[in-house]
């Protein structure tokens, strides 16, 4: 079965997908406070390892280490459903622009927006 990563356009739909996503995050007033001061590692990290997870790749991002990587987030700043909506919101739009057909847009927020990835997300 042709996986969505294909089907999406491969390594170079992906890539541009990633640039895009993280340049309208980061000028997204409800969520870019989140990734001032980051270090660019982990912000690449997030950035490769989101678009992983959203595009279907996500066994490695289940569970744990998800709700790992956003505990800080939940206790220290108050990550929320409000921000996982508007992260949620720009990949979509990053998706509509770069012309991803509607049906394959249905099948990202499927994964990406699931209760149990939310849930896993917000430490709850
Ligand atoms: C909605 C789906 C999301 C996915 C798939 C996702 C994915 C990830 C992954 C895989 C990491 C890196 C884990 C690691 O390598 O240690 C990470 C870290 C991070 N995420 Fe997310 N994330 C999501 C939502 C969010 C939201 C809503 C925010 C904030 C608005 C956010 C902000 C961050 C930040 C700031 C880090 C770095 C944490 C650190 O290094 O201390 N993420 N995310």
């Amino acid at each position: 079965m042709t996986s969505l990563y294909e089907k999406l356009g491969g390594k170079e739909a992906v890539n541009l997908a990633v640039d895009k996503f993280y340049e309208k995050v980061l000028t997204d007033n409800r969520v870019k406070h989140f990734f001032v001061d980051l270090d660019m590692n982990a912000q690449r990290n997030h950035q490769k390892a989101f678009m992983t997870y959203a595009f279907g790749g996500s066994d490695h991002f289940k569970g744990r280490s998800m709700r790992e990587a956003h505990q800080q987030l939940v206790e220290k700043m108050g990550l929320s459903d409000v921000h996982f909506d508007a992260i949620a919101e720009n990949l979509v739009a990053t998706l509509q622009e770069l012309n991803v057909p509607p049906e394959l847009i249905a099948d990202v927020v499927k994964i990406v927006g699931s209760v149990e990835h939310r849930n896993d997300v917000l430490n709850r």
